[in-house]
Protein backbone atom coordinates (compact mmCIF):
# COMPACT_ATOMS: atom_id res chain seq x y z
CA UNK A 1 0.00 0.00 0.00
CA UNK A 2 1.46 3.37 -1.03
CA UNK A 3 2.35 6.03 2.25
CA UNK A 4 0.75 8.76 1.58
CA UNK A 5 2.71 10.25 4.07
CA UNK A 6 6.01 9.43 2.77
CA UNK A 7 4.60 10.34 -0.98
CA UNK A 8 4.11 13.55 0.49
CA UNK A 9 7.92 14.17 1.00
CA UNK A 10 9.03 13.49 -2.46
CA UNK A 11 10.18 16.47 -3.96
CA UNK A 12 7.14 18.02 -6.40
CA UNK A 13 9.10 18.02 -8.94
CA UNK A 14 10.25 14.12 -9.09
CA UNK A 15 6.53 13.40 -8.85
CA UNK A 16 6.07 14.94 -11.65
CA UNK A 17 8.19 13.21 -13.43
CA UNK A 18 7.06 11.23 -17.06
CA UNK A 19 3.36 13.14 -17.12
CA UNK A 20 4.01 13.99 -21.04
CA UNK A 21 2.26 16.87 -21.15
CA UNK A 22 4.12 20.09 -19.66
CA UNK A 23 1.49 22.66 -20.60
CA UNK A 24 -1.93 23.18 -21.79
CA UNK A 25 -4.77 25.40 -21.60
CA UNK A 26 -8.19 23.76 -22.97
CA UNK A 27 -11.40 26.26 -24.02
CA UNK A 28 -10.09 29.09 -22.82
CA UNK A 29 -11.42 32.66 -23.25
CA UNK A 30 -10.37 36.22 -21.63
CA UNK A 31 -12.17 39.29 -22.28
CA UNK A 32 -11.22 42.77 -20.95
CA UNK A 33 -14.61 44.93 -21.43
CA UNK A 34 -15.72 44.76 -24.92
CA UNK A 35 -12.02 43.52 -25.92
CA UNK A 36 -11.83 39.91 -26.69
CA UNK A 37 -8.58 38.88 -25.56
CA UNK A 38 -8.64 35.37 -26.35
CA UNK A 39 -11.48 33.07 -27.90
CA UNK A 40 -11.56 29.32 -27.08
CA UNK A 41 -8.25 28.74 -27.51
CA UNK A 42 -6.83 25.30 -27.02
CA UNK A 43 -2.98 24.16 -27.00
CA UNK A 44 -1.01 21.17 -25.68
CA UNK A 45 3.41 21.19 -25.24
CA UNK A 46 4.65 18.31 -24.68
CA UNK A 47 7.63 17.73 -22.41
CA UNK A 48 10.78 18.63 -24.95
CA UNK A 49 9.20 20.80 -27.59
CA UNK A 50 10.33 24.15 -28.51
CA UNK A 51 7.59 26.45 -29.17
CA UNK A 52 7.32 29.85 -30.60
CA UNK A 53 3.81 31.57 -30.00
CA UNK A 54 3.92 34.43 -32.87
CA UNK A 55 0.89 36.84 -33.32
CA UNK A 56 0.49 40.76 -34.14
CA UNK A 57 0.36 43.04 -31.27
CA UNK A 58 -2.50 42.30 -29.06
CA UNK A 59 -2.93 38.98 -30.72
CA UNK A 60 -3.17 37.60 -27.33
CA UNK A 61 0.01 35.78 -26.66
CA UNK A 62 0.99 37.62 -23.15
CA UNK A 63 -2.49 36.00 -22.09
CA UNK A 64 -2.63 33.05 -23.02
CA UNK A 65 0.78 32.70 -21.71
CA UNK A 66 -0.05 34.17 -18.37
CA UNK A 67 -3.48 32.17 -17.89
CA UNK A 68 -1.29 28.95 -19.09
CA UNK A 69 1.14 29.81 -15.83
CA UNK A 70 -1.77 30.69 -13.68
CA UNK A 71 -0.56 34.07 -13.35
CA UNK A 72 -4.11 35.39 -14.93
CA UNK A 73 -8.04 34.16 -13.85
CA UNK A 74 -9.13 32.77 -17.63
CA UNK A 75 -13.19 34.01 -18.18
CA UNK A 76 -13.54 30.16 -19.36
CA UNK A 77 -11.33 27.27 -19.15
CA UNK A 78 -8.59 25.50 -17.61
CA UNK A 79 -4.78 25.43 -17.70
CA UNK A 80 -2.44 22.81 -16.03
CA UNK A 81 1.15 22.58 -15.81
CA UNK A 82 2.42 18.88 -15.85
CA UNK A 83 -0.96 18.34 -14.81
CA UNK A 84 -1.28 20.09 -12.20
CA UNK A 85 -2.78 23.61 -11.41
CA UNK A 86 -0.53 25.96 -12.75
CA UNK A 87 0.61 27.20 -9.34
CA UNK A 88 1.54 24.34 -8.08
CA UNK A 89 3.50 23.40 -10.46
CA UNK A 90 5.24 26.97 -10.51
CA UNK A 91 5.79 26.39 -6.38
CA UNK A 92 7.99 23.34 -7.49
CA UNK A 93 10.34 25.28 -9.28
CA UNK A 94 9.28 23.15 -12.56
CA UNK A 95 8.93 26.05 -14.27
CA UNK A 96 10.92 29.33 -15.12
CA UNK A 97 9.02 32.48 -16.07
CA UNK A 98 10.37 35.35 -18.13
CA UNK A 99 7.27 37.58 -18.38
CA UNK A 100 7.73 41.33 -20.53
CA UNK A 101 8.32 44.25 -17.98
CA UNK A 102 8.51 42.22 -15.10
CA UNK A 103 9.67 44.48 -11.83
CA UNK A 104 12.28 43.75 -10.27
CA UNK A 105 13.78 44.33 -6.87
CA UNK A 106 15.86 47.65 -7.59
CA UNK A 107 18.28 47.98 -4.64
CA UNK A 108 19.11 44.60 -4.31
CA UNK A 109 22.84 43.57 -6.02
CA UNK A 110 22.50 41.21 -9.07
CA UNK A 111 24.38 37.90 -7.33
CA UNK A 112 21.93 38.49 -4.21
CA UNK A 113 18.65 38.68 -6.11
CA UNK A 114 19.86 35.27 -8.30
CA UNK A 115 20.86 33.55 -5.08
CA UNK A 116 17.78 34.31 -3.11
CA UNK A 117 15.57 33.19 -6.02
CA UNK A 118 17.31 30.24 -6.01
CA UNK A 119 17.29 29.92 -2.72
CA UNK A 120 13.57 29.34 -2.92
CA UNK A 121 13.81 26.23 -5.17
CA UNK A 122 13.93 22.78 -4.27
CA UNK A 123 16.55 21.65 -6.93
CA UNK A 124 18.33 24.90 -7.54
CA UNK A 125 21.03 25.53 -10.67
CA UNK A 126 24.53 26.69 -9.12
CA UNK A 127 24.24 30.34 -9.00
CA UNK A 128 27.80 30.93 -10.47
CA UNK A 129 26.31 29.03 -13.43
CA UNK A 130 23.26 30.91 -13.32
CA UNK A 131 25.00 34.43 -13.75
CA UNK A 132 27.22 32.71 -16.79
CA UNK A 133 24.55 31.07 -18.38
CA UNK A 134 22.08 34.57 -17.91
CA UNK A 135 25.30 36.72 -19.37
CA UNK A 136 25.30 38.91 -15.64
CA UNK A 137 28.43 37.06 -14.29
CA UNK A 138 30.54 40.51 -15.09
CA UNK A 139 28.09 42.84 -13.18
CA UNK A 140 26.76 40.35 -10.36
CA UNK A 141 28.03 43.15 -7.71
CA UNK A 142 26.12 45.52 -8.95
CA UNK A 143 22.33 46.93 -7.77
CA UNK A 144 19.63 46.08 -10.22
CA UNK A 145 18.59 49.49 -10.90
CA UNK A 146 21.92 50.59 -11.77
CA UNK A 147 21.35 48.29 -14.88
CA UNK A 148 20.59 49.43 -18.34
CA UNK A 149 17.11 47.75 -19.98
CA UNK A 150 18.95 44.89 -21.77
CA UNK A 151 21.09 44.08 -18.73
CA UNK A 152 17.80 44.15 -16.44
CA UNK A 153 16.31 41.53 -19.23
CA UNK A 154 19.59 39.54 -18.76
CA UNK A 155 18.50 39.88 -15.11
CA UNK A 156 14.95 38.69 -15.96
CA UNK A 157 16.46 35.35 -17.99
CA UNK A 158 18.78 34.65 -14.82
CA UNK A 159 15.84 34.39 -12.39
CA UNK A 160 13.83 32.13 -15.16
CA UNK A 161 16.63 29.74 -15.05
CA UNK A 162 17.28 30.25 -11.16
CA UNK A 163 15.65 26.93 -10.34
CA UNK A 164 16.82 24.79 -13.03
CA UNK A 165 13.39 24.63 -14.66
CA UNK A 166 12.03 21.64 -16.55
CA UNK A 167 10.00 24.18 -18.18
CA UNK A 168 10.99 27.44 -19.58
CA UNK A 169 8.17 30.17 -20.82
CA UNK A 170 9.50 33.05 -22.39
CA UNK A 171 7.46 36.39 -23.18
CA UNK A 172 9.87 38.31 -25.53
CA UNK A 173 13.27 37.43 -24.11
CA UNK A 174 15.44 39.45 -26.47
CA UNK A 175 13.41 42.51 -26.54
CA UNK A 176 16.37 45.37 -25.37
CA UNK A 177 19.01 42.67 -25.85
CA UNK A 178 21.71 43.14 -28.14
CA UNK A 179 23.25 40.73 -30.56
CA UNK A 180 25.38 38.88 -28.43
CA UNK A 181 23.38 38.67 -25.77
CA UNK A 182 20.81 37.44 -28.14
CA UNK A 183 23.00 34.76 -29.13
CA UNK A 184 24.02 33.60 -25.74
CA UNK A 185 20.20 33.60 -24.24
CA UNK A 186 19.26 31.11 -27.62
CA UNK A 187 22.37 29.30 -26.78
CA UNK A 188 21.54 28.80 -23.67
CA UNK A 189 18.05 27.52 -24.88
CA UNK A 190 19.14 25.41 -27.18
CA UNK A 191 21.16 23.44 -24.39
CA UNK A 192 18.25 23.32 -22.16
CA UNK A 193 16.16 21.44 -25.66
CA UNK A 194 19.10 19.44 -26.19
CA UNK A 195 18.63 18.06 -22.42
CA UNK A 196 14.77 16.97 -23.62
CA UNK A 197 13.74 20.60 -21.34
CA UNK A 198 10.72 22.25 -22.85
CA UNK A 199 10.50 25.73 -24.16
CA UNK A 200 7.53 27.92 -24.82
CA UNK A 201 8.56 31.49 -26.06
CA UNK A 202 6.80 34.60 -27.61
CA UNK A 203 8.65 36.68 -29.91
CA UNK A 204 8.08 39.55 -32.96
CA UNK A 205 11.10 38.01 -34.66
CA UNK A 206 10.63 35.47 -37.14
CA UNK A 207 13.89 34.26 -37.53
CA UNK A 208 13.93 33.31 -33.80
CA UNK A 209 10.83 30.95 -34.22
CA UNK A 210 12.40 29.48 -37.37
CA UNK A 211 15.84 29.08 -36.06
CA UNK A 212 14.73 27.50 -32.49
CA UNK A 213 11.25 26.48 -32.57
CA UNK A 214 10.28 22.89 -33.58
CA UNK A 215 6.71 24.23 -33.61
CA UNK A 216 5.20 27.47 -34.23
CA UNK A 217 1.86 28.58 -32.96
CA UNK A 218 0.13 31.75 -34.29
CA UNK A 219 -2.25 33.95 -32.78
CA UNK A 220 -4.66 36.45 -34.44
CA UNK A 221 -7.36 37.96 -32.64
CA UNK A 222 -7.70 35.63 -29.75
CA UNK A 223 -7.51 32.76 -31.74
CA UNK A 224 -4.75 30.11 -33.22
CA UNK A 225 -5.23 30.20 -36.66
CA UNK A 226 -2.03 28.18 -37.80
CA UNK A 227 -0.30 25.60 -35.65
CA UNK A 228 2.56 23.02 -36.55
CA UNK A 229 6.13 22.36 -36.98
CA UNK A 230 7.90 25.58 -38.63
CA UNK A 231 7.73 23.70 -42.08
CA UNK A 232 3.84 22.80 -42.16
CA UNK A 233 3.11 26.58 -41.17
CA UNK A 234 5.41 28.18 -43.89
CA UNK A 235 3.66 25.35 -46.47
CA UNK A 236 -0.07 26.71 -45.13
CA UNK A 237 0.62 30.15 -47.67
CA UNK A 238 0.28 27.67 -50.88
CA UNK A 239 3.55 26.65 -52.58
CA UNK A 240 6.88 27.72 -54.02
CA UNK A 241 7.27 30.93 -56.27
CA UNK A 242 8.71 30.43 -59.63
CA UNK A 243 10.53 33.63 -61.06
CA UNK A 244 11.86 34.35 -64.23
CA UNK A 245 12.43 36.72 -67.00
CA UNK A 246 10.92 35.83 -70.50
CA UNK A 247 10.58 38.04 -73.66
CA UNK A 248 7.03 37.73 -74.27
CA UNK A 249 4.09 35.67 -73.75
CA UNK A 250 1.05 36.27 -72.22
CA UNK A 251 -0.53 35.93 -68.49
CA UNK A 252 -3.00 33.05 -69.79
CA UNK A 253 -0.19 31.10 -71.11
CA UNK A 254 1.44 30.58 -67.83
CA UNK A 255 -1.42 30.09 -66.08
CA UNK A 256 -2.16 26.84 -67.96
CA UNK A 257 0.91 25.19 -67.08
CA UNK A 258 0.24 22.59 -64.54
CA UNK A 259 0.92 23.48 -60.55
CA UNK A 260 0.75 26.90 -61.25
CA UNK A 261 -2.05 28.85 -59.06
CA UNK A 262 -1.56 32.48 -59.58
CA UNK A 263 0.81 34.24 -61.77
CA UNK A 264 1.47 38.35 -61.69
CA UNK A 265 4.07 40.15 -63.43
CA UNK A 266 6.72 42.67 -61.68
CA UNK A 267 8.54 44.66 -64.75
CA UNK A 268 10.06 41.86 -67.02
CA UNK A 269 9.69 39.08 -63.59
CA UNK A 270 6.90 36.56 -64.34
CA UNK A 271 5.79 35.25 -60.87
CA UNK A 272 4.58 32.01 -60.83
CA UNK A 273 3.26 30.46 -57.33
CA UNK A 274 2.63 26.83 -57.99
CA UNK A 275 1.68 23.72 -56.02
CA UNK A 276 4.37 21.07 -57.96
CA UNK A 277 7.56 23.68 -58.94
CA UNK A 278 8.93 20.37 -60.38
CA UNK A 279 5.91 19.66 -62.80
CA UNK A 280 5.72 23.53 -63.99
CA UNK A 281 9.09 24.10 -64.29
CA UNK A 282 9.39 20.70 -66.97
CA UNK A 283 6.28 22.30 -68.53
CA UNK A 284 8.01 25.94 -68.96
CA UNK A 285 11.27 25.07 -70.13
CA UNK A 286 9.55 22.60 -72.65
CA UNK A 287 7.17 25.07 -73.88
CA UNK A 288 9.12 28.57 -73.74
CA UNK A 289 12.62 28.38 -75.18
CA UNK A 290 13.23 32.58 -73.86
CA UNK A 291 12.56 31.99 -70.61
CA UNK A 292 15.85 33.20 -68.51
CA UNK A 293 17.20 34.10 -64.61
CA UNK A 294 14.97 30.99 -63.31
CA UNK A 295 15.04 30.93 -59.25
CA UNK A 296 12.47 29.60 -57.04
CA UNK A 297 11.53 30.57 -53.47
CA UNK A 298 9.67 28.74 -51.10
CA UNK A 299 7.95 30.73 -49.23
CA UNK A 300 9.02 31.40 -45.10
CA UNK A 301 7.40 32.59 -41.95
CA UNK A 302 6.86 35.86 -42.87
CA UNK A 303 4.80 35.32 -45.70
CA UNK A 304 3.18 32.78 -43.58
CA UNK A 305 2.63 35.28 -41.46
CA UNK A 306 1.44 38.09 -43.37
CA UNK A 307 -1.19 35.62 -44.83
CA UNK A 308 -2.46 34.04 -42.15
CA UNK A 309 -2.86 37.26 -40.05
CA UNK A 310 -4.59 38.52 -42.46
CA UNK A 311 -1.12 41.43 -42.85
CA UNK A 312 -1.97 42.91 -39.35
CA UNK A 313 0.43 45.03 -37.68
CA UNK A 314 3.01 42.85 -35.06
N1 LIG B 1 -5.06 44.52 -18.41
C1 LIG B 1 -5.69 44.72 -19.55
N2 LIG B 1 -6.77 45.52 -19.60
C2 LIG B 1 -7.44 45.72 -20.74
N3 LIG B 1 -7.12 45.14 -21.93
C3 LIG B 1 -6.06 44.33 -21.95
C4 LIG B 1 -5.29 44.09 -20.77
N4 LIG B 1 -4.29 43.23 -21.09
C5 LIG B 1 -4.43 42.97 -22.41
N5 LIG B 1 -5.48 43.61 -22.92
C6 LIG B 1 -5.95 43.54 -24.31
O1 LIG B 1 -6.06 42.18 -24.66
C7 LIG B 1 -5.61 41.95 -25.98
C8 LIG B 1 -4.49 40.92 -25.98
O2 LIG B 1 -3.35 41.48 -25.35
P1 LIG B 1 -1.99 40.69 -25.16
O3 LIG B 1 -1.11 41.54 -24.31
O4 LIG B 1 -2.27 39.32 -24.69
O5 LIG B 1 -1.44 40.63 -26.66
P2 LIG B 1 0.00 40.23 -27.20
O6 LIG B 1 -0.23 39.31 -28.32
O7 LIG B 1 0.87 39.76 -26.08
O8 LIG B 1 0.52 41.64 -27.76
P3 LIG B 1 2.00 42.27 -27.89
O9 LIG B 1 2.61 41.61 -29.08
O10 LIG B 1 1.72 43.70 -28.17
O11 LIG B 1 2.74 42.02 -26.62
C9 LIG B 1 -5.20 43.32 -26.53
O12 LIG B 1 -6.27 43.84 -27.27
C10 LIG B 1 -4.95 44.14 -25.28
O13 LIG B 1 -5.21 45.49 -25.53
Amino acid sequence: MTDSRHYSRIPLSTRLNGMGIALEVEAVSKRYGGTVALDGVDLKVKEGQTVAVLGPNGAGKTTMLSIALGLLAPGAGTARVFGLPPADALRSGAVGVLLQDAGLLEDVPVGELVSAVAGMYPAPMPVERVLRAAGVAEFAGRRVGRLSGGQQQRVRFALALAGDPRLLVLDEPTVGLDVDSRRALWQEVRARTAEGRTVVFATHYLTEADDYADRVVLLAGGKIVADGPVEAVKALVGGTEVRFVTGGADVSAFEALPGVRQVHIEGRTVVLRTGDSDATLRALFAKFDDVRDVRTVSPDLESAFVSLTGGQER
